[in-house]
């Protein structure tokens, strides 16, 4: 897992206090300094985590001009500067050098807003945004924009490329589009994109420098979520890019959470028959069953049973493949077998290598057995799931830790 250590730089004490507390309850870990030369030592000790990011006040008594600053970019360290001298002149200053943003301490949400910049330097490293613009320099100013905030950023220099990148790599969820260029222009882009994917799994910001005043409702019509006019600031840039990231993740996170069972982050029952739906009947499959399961809750705890299930989740993912396995409750799984061919030997590898391995528990060490039932080649999947479940129940019967196969 990467770094939580946050330095906070902050020289009045009830502010530093506050800002520490908020972040400890979000699981951060503040290494708290008063002044430039504290951080500074801070910053000199090698012996602790890397740090994942610095939250600074811009003056502090021994660095009445923002120096501290320069000593964090130097070491580049992602810093965000929160301070109370929001006047245009020092607003510019900073948001010129490459901070990842800066938030005037004008009201209380400019601290929910440092805890949202601190959310995304964390998930941002795997957040990927790409730009679509002709111009190579725009491009690249966009680019640098966004990696101050640590995004990965993907280039396309016209929207045929745009739509070939968005077609191989699923996992964008962020397009900057111009709306000039030629061949295809940013409008049009959007309805393409549009055609295979949809806003619960992409944003979109149109980007354009035209006088038409119709040209945001031109962009939107044709599926952006947002645009920008250039020439746009930096903190307005932040501040939309932000909130689309922010709104695709959450709706992908509750797509998951309906998909995946939330303890083991398999396939969850509902998501098993969409499988079968999608993907037709399948020639096997196996439901499996952990021996004794509730003796490992009584006698270990819940949270030890949590593990096993984790760690049993794990395997068979790694075994038969995440979309091939489903958690059906409790501690009952099931594993799709879809190419033809005596399933019997896969599940009893399977189950000898759940026997005889060692499982490492906050608790010790433990070993646990499964029960495995098999159907395969039959009509349809209601029927394989119930001769499965009978084999199962033969298997419980018959001592457990056995695979029997109908
Ligand atoms: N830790 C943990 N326990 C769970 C979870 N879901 C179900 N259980 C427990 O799983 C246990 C299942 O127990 P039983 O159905 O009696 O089965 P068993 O003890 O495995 O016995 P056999 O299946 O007959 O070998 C119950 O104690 C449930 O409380 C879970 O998500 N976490």
């Amino acid at each position: 897992m990467h770094s939580r250590h946050v330095l906070l730089v902050e020289d009045n004490p009830s502010v530093l206090r506050a800002v520490q507390r908020m972040l400890e309850n979000e699981g951060y870990v503040p290494l708290c300094a008063s002044s430039r030369r504290e951080m500074l030592h801070i910053l000199n000790d090698q012996s602790g985590e890397p740090l994942m990011a610095c939250v600074l006040d811009y003056c502090l008594p021994d660095a009445p001009e923002g120096e501290a600053l320069a000593d964090l970019l130097q070491r580049q360290v992602p810093t965000i500067v929160l301070t109370a001298r929001n006047d245009l002149a020092t607003r510019e200053q900073v948001l010129l050098q490459p901070v990842v943003d800066y938030i005037p301490k004008e009201n209380p949400s400019a601290y929910e807003y440092t805890l949202r910049m601190l959310r995304r330097i964390e998930h941002n490293p795997g957040s990927r945004v790409l730009v679509v613009d002709d111009s190579s320099a725009i491009r690249g100013y966009l680019k640098q924009l966004l990696r101050r905030q640590l995004y990965e950023v993907v280039e396309a220099a016209n929207g045929d490329a745009a739509l070939a990148i968005l077609s191989a790599d699923s996992s964008i969820r962020l397009v900057l589009t111009d709306h000039d260029m030629p061949g295809m222009n940013g409008v049009r882009l959007c309805s393409e994109i549009r055609r295979f994917r949809k806003s619960e799994e992409l944003a979109i910001i149109g980007i354009s420098s035209s006088q038409d005043p119709s040209m945001s409702a031109r962009f939107i019509k044709a599926g952006a979520d947002d645009f920008l006019t250039k020439p746009f600031n930096h903190e307005e840039f932040f501040c939309r890019v932000t909130r689309n990231i922010e709104y695709v993740e959450n709706l992908c996170a509750l797509a998951r959470a309906a998909r995946e069972d939330m303890l083991t982050n398999l396939p969850n029952r509902r998501s098993f028959f969409e499988r079968i739906q999608r993907q037709g009947q399948p020639y096997a499959l196996a439901m499996l069953d952990i021996d004794h399961f509730k003796r490992i809750n009584d006698n270990y705890g819940h949270d030890v049973g949590d593990q096993a299930l984790c760690w049993l989740a794990e395997l068979l993912r790694e075994t038969f493949g995440q979309e091939n396995t489903a958690r059906f409750g409790g501690e009952e799984f099931v594993v799709v077998l879809p190419d033809a061919g005596d399933p019997w030997p896969l599940l009893e590898a399977f189950r000898q290598r759940v026997a005889a391995a060692v499982l490492a528990t906050s608790h010790g060490e433990l070993q646990l057995t499964l029960s495995i039932g098999v159907a395969a080649n039959l009509p349809d999947v209601s029927q394989l799931l119930k001769k499965a479940d009978a084999q199962l129940y033969q298997a419980k019967q018959a001592g457990r830790n056995r695979v029997c196969s109908a």
